[in-house]
Order: structure tokens, then C-alpha cells, then sequence
């Protein structure tokens, strides 16, 4: 490891012992003085050292002395406080299990307050050349996602968090739907912060990613109405704290569902660049998708279930039991742009994790030529050689721009899709058998590959068209009794677009590539999760032995 100049080291006191502290630019470290008697594990018999890495301190500041006095109630603890009267506490980061985070906090004693005021200072100053961390965020709260306690999980487990953090809020309690959509559109001044969150589920991320592209691109003179528009990069990032039923997004960008965890990777300004889908019908434009376009199956899953919302998320189970029982399919033709060869593939089993080699090769790729979409849509790169097209009768057409994980379904509807690639996975499910259908869906849930069946199909695709058969034939309004010879049980179906019904069926998408930022980093590796964790390894300290400049 290479050795960092020490900025800080002192002999302090921590819970009942002397401790050596020591501080560089990337780690805060300590360990005990005296060699601890406890044998570790293995062979060595080193004192047990603990380190922290600066950019995973939340805050660090003077310990008041009503937090000293309650810790200190014993005889030792009270001659520690006569010894060493003053006390800073550092909080930061500890991951805990399945990828969740925690704030912990370590309180060093010290001799001097002289002393004590500097490790304040210094390790503040570290903080703030972490130019990543918003300082000023607008948050908006939807009061009424998932079990309606979106208010109270902000206010009690997050608000505490950024005052620790010093992070200064605007809070934005919604009061009707499209509210922060609207505002975020219109009204908001968007210089003032550094973020944006959304307090809430799937749909109120909807909202906000909606009103910040759209903002952006009228800011710039963009018309989203353009299929082929170049669409501008969103500058603040965003931030969900998840709080609905359906949280998606938040878990397969942080890997769990869990407000503190969010919390923490905003504090630290985590940035995670995300694809965009852009659907157009002819030149109007209908939506934006993180997640998923479903037609067929997961389209009339979504229809069926928002009849039944009463039922609230049980209402999926219903609607997917309903929707596999009546077996459709439906007629079209699929075209699409394929990805280009170095961005792998639907089955290279290479899953998109924390500092993933395939997103952020697209993003050098993009850094060096200005914009992705130019180097990639030169003449000739996009023309109608480079498609490909398919018609036939499917159950099912999905378009994946992530993996689509969640907890019911840990591999997601493509394991190995990018969030930041460029590109989305196209699966087509050819007409079949419903127990074919049903062996399919079950692979979902477990280790076998669903894409390994003679009716399943999958692309990596830039770009795609999608024109159901009977739409050149009938014009919707003429579609409102369903044609009994087809055997469809409506007459073109519906896609499902990050849980919205678009209103045609005819569409065309574009990924656009890396359109917006989360305030996360990607599911990290189970070696990333431990590495930090409080460890037995005598080595951060060696490497932090003070060096001259
Ligand atoms: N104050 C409000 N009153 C009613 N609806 C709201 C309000 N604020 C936001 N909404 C809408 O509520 C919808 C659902 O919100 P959200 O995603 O937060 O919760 P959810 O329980 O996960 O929802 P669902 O499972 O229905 O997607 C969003 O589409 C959003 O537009």
C-alpha cells in the first residue's frame, strides 16, 4: 500500500483504553497502545487496528459534554474524564448485512482541548475537499406511497442524518399527484441545490426523473418531442429514498430497500450514471423508463392490476396469476438497432456492480468524444442496414435497461443488463405452451437461465420499434370491442412503462445513454461490503506511519 502523509497522529483515549490515532487524507485509523491479550485468529498476535475511509465519515465534531457525561458513569469512566476531559465524535460509515449501511460513531478523548479542536478541524477540512457531497438539497416527500409513512421515515430516520451532515433542505411535502413533477418542470429554482430527492416509490421517482429531464431539456432549447433529439445530461443527481411499495430503482442501484442506507450514500455523494429510455409514438413523445417496457404479459399484468389497487401490492400476485391463466399473444413486428460488439451481451454472465468495467467504459468512451450518442450515430453507424427486424406472435416483450431485481426476483427479469451501458436487453417471448411459459417464468426465481428456451430470444439493442399487426389495419377507436377470431382478450394490448400504461402500443425507444446520475454506486461486491468493516489487519496502520513530504 502506498504510505500517505500523516496529518494528524495522537496518542488518545477511546472507551476504556489508550489508543494511537492517526489521520491521512484517505484513512482515519486507530488501534490500541498496549498489545491486546485476546488471541486473535490465525497465527499472529497483533493488537486489533480500526480504520475508516475519509470519504465514508459523515461528520466529526465536538462531543458535548451531556453525551460524555452519559457515557460516563462509572468510577473508571469519570477518572477518564478528569484525565482527559475533552472529546470528539466521528461518524461514518459502517456496512452492515445484504448491503445496508449504517451510521456508527467512535468518541476519542482527549488531554487538551487544544487538541481536541484540531482533529475537529483537520478532519473537517478533509471533509470538505469532498467536492462530490451535495450541500443543498430540495427533497420531495409523497405522503401517500406505499404504507403512507413517508413523512415519518424522513423526518426520523433521514432529516437527523443530513442536519449531521450539515446538509441544508428544502422539504416539498406533495399534495396531489405530478406535484413535484410540476414543480420541478416550472417552478423550482434548481441552481440553489445539489440534488434532488424523492421520498417515496417507483412512481414518485417517475415523477422527479420526468420533471428534471424535462426541465433540463427546455433549459437547453431540447424538443424531448424528437425521437433523434440529443438529449442533455441532467447536472443534479437524484436521490430516492425508498418508501413506496414498489422500490425498484432504489434496489437495483443500492442493492436493499432501506432508508438509512439511501441516506448515507447521498451524504457521501455517491454518483451512479443511469440509461434513460425515450418512447416516442411517431414524433410525439409519451415517456422516459429506468427500468422496464413490458408488452404482453407484464403490460396486461400492470393493466389488470390497477382495476384492483384496492388490494394494494397483493393486487400484482392477483393480476399475474389472472393474466398467466388467459394466455395471450400478440402479433407484431420488432425492430432493432443491435449494441455495438464491445459492450458484451444478455447471457455473458458479467453483472453491471459497484465500478462496473462495461458502464464506465461507455462513459470514458463518452468523456473522450464529447457525447456518446455522436460517436455512435455517426451516418452510416444508424442506418436501416444496421436493424434488424422480427415479426411473429409473442406473450411477451420486455425491454430491460437494468436488471430489474428485486426482492421477489434477486436475478431480475436480464441478470446481466447494464444500468449505464447505453443499451437495453430485448427479450421476446415467441407464442408457446403455457407450461413452457410457466417454465420460464419459473427461472426467474431460480439458478436456471430463462433465456435458454428454443421460444425465448434476447438482444442488446440501442434501439427499438415495435408495430403491433392489426394497428396498420384498424385504428384504435375502432378497436373497442375485441376481434373474437385472434383470440386476443384485448385488442392490442398495452406496454407497461416503469409501471405507467402508455397510451399507444405502436412505439419507438432510444436509450439514452447515462442521462442522469443517482446519488448511489452500484451494488457493491460482497468483498467491497467487508473490506471497511472494522478489521484485525495491522497493515492500515503500518501504512499510515508518518512519512516526510
Ligand atoms: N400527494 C399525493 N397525492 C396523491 N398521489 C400522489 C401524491 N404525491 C405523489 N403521488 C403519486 O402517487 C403515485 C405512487 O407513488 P409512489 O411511487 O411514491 O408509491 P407506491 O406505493 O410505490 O406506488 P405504486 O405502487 O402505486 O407505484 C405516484 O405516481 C405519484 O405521482
Amino acid at each position: 500500500m502506498e504510505k500517505q502523509v500523516t496529518l494528524l497522529s495522537s496518542q488518545l483515549f477511546q472507551k476504556h483504553r489508550q489508543v494511537e490515532v492517526v489521520l491521512n487524507r484517505s484513512v482515519l485509523a486507530w488501534k490500541p497502545v498496549e498489545k491486546s491479550r485476546k488471541p486473535c485468529s490465525g497465527t499472529c498476535d497483533s493488537v486489533q487496528s480500526y480504520s475508516v475511509e475519509v470519504c465514508e465519515i459523515v461528520a466529526v465534531r465536538k462531543t458535548e459534554d451531556d453525551d460524555q457525561d452519559a457515557a460516563q458513569t462509572g468510577k473508571h469512566q469519570k477518572k477518564t474524564k478528569q484525565l482527559y476531559p475533552y472529546a470528539f465524535t466521528v461518524s461514518y460509515v459502517r456496512r452492515t448485512r445484504q448491503h445496508q449501511w449504517r451510521c456508527s460513531e467512535v468518541t476519542f478523548h482527549c488531554a487538551n482541548q487544544a487538541l481536541c479542536e484540531e482533529w475537529v478541524q483537520v478532519t473537517n477540512e478533509q471533509l470538505s475537499l469532498l467536492t462530490n457531497r451535495p450541500k443543498s438539497l430540495l427533497v420531495y416527500i409523497n405522503p401517500f406511497g406505499g404504507k403512507r409513512h413517508g413523512k415519518r421515515i424522513y423526518e426520523q430516520k433521514v432529516a437527523p442524518m443530513f442536519r449531521l451532515a450539515g446538509i441544508a433542505t428544502t422539504v416539498i411535502v406533495t399534495e396531489r399527484a405530478n406535484h413535484a413533477e410540476d414543480h420541478l418542470k416550472t417552478e423550482a429554482n434548481l441552481d440553489k441545490y445539489d440534488g434532488v430527492v424523492c421520498v417515496g416509490g417507483d412512481g414518485m421517482f417517475s415523477e422527479v426523473l420526468h420533471g428534471l429531464v424535462a426541465r433540463t431539456q427546455n433549459d437547453h432549447g431540447v424538443d424531448q418531442n424528437q425521437p433523434d433529439a440529443e438529449l442533455v445530461p441532467c447536472s443534479l443527481r437524484i436521490g430516492i429514498i425508498p418508501a413506496g411499495s414498489t422500490d425498484c430503482i432504489c434496489f437495483a442501484t443500492v442493492g436493499t430497500n432501506d432508508p438509512v442506507t439511501s441516506a448515507l450514500h447521498i451524504i457521501v455523494g455517491d454518483s451512479q450514471p443511469m440509461d434513460v429510455c425515450s418512447v416516442h409514438h411517431n414524433d410525439v413523445f409519451l415517456r422516459y423508463s429506468v427500468s422496464l417496457l413490458g408488452y404482453g404479459f407484464y403490460g396486461d399484468v400492470l393493466s389488470d392490476s390497477e382495476r384492483n389497487r384496492w388490494l394494494g401490492p397483493a393486487r400484482y400476485d392477483l393480476a399475474g396469476v389472472k393474466t398467466f391463466l388467459s394466455h395471450n399473444y400478440y402479433e407484431g413486428t420488432v425492430s432493432f438497432l443491435p449494441a455495438e460488439d464491445d459492450v458484451g451481451n444478455p447471457r455473458d454472465k458479467l453483472q453491471c456492480r459497484s465500478g462496473c468495467s462495461i458502464c464506465q467504459h461507455n462513459r470514458s468512451s463518452k468523456d473522450e468524444h464529447g457525447d456518446v450518442s455522436e460517436e455512435k450515430e455517426k451516418p452510416g453507424k444508424d442506418d436501416s442496414s444496421d436493424w434488424n427486424e422480427i415479426h411473429g406472435k409473442f406473450i411477451a416483450i420486455n425491454a430491460a435497461n437494468m436488471s430489474c431485481a428485486c426482492p421477489r426476483s434477486p436475478k431480475g427479469l436480464s441478470p446481466f443488463a447494464h444500468l449505464a451501458d447505453g443499451n437495453a436487453d430485448l427479450i421476446l417471448v415467441r407464442n408457446c405452451s403455457r407450461l413452457d411459459f410457466f417454465k420460464h417464468l419459473l427461472r426467474h426465481t431460480n439458478k436456471d437461465d430463462q433465456f435458454d428456451h428454443p421460444f425465448v430470444e434476447v438482444h442488446r439493442v440501442r434501439k427499438f420499434r415495435f408495430e403491433p399487426e392489426c394497428h396498420k389495419l384498424v385504428s384504435l377507436e375502432d378497436l373497442s370491442e375485441p376481434p373474437t377470431k385472434t383470440g386476443y382478450s384485448t385488442p392490442l394490448g398495452s406496454w407497461s412503462c416503469d409501471g405507467e400504461i402508455l397510451p399507444e402500443v405502436a412505439i419507438q425507444v432510444s436509450v439514452q445513454c447515462q442521462l442522469i446520475r443517482l446519488f448511489a454506486r452500484g451494488i457493491e461486491e460482497q468483498q467491497q461490503q467487508q473490506q471497511q468493516c472494522v478489521s484485525d489487519d495491522p497493515c492500515t496502520l503500518c501504512a499510515l506511519e508518518p512519512t516526510t513530504d
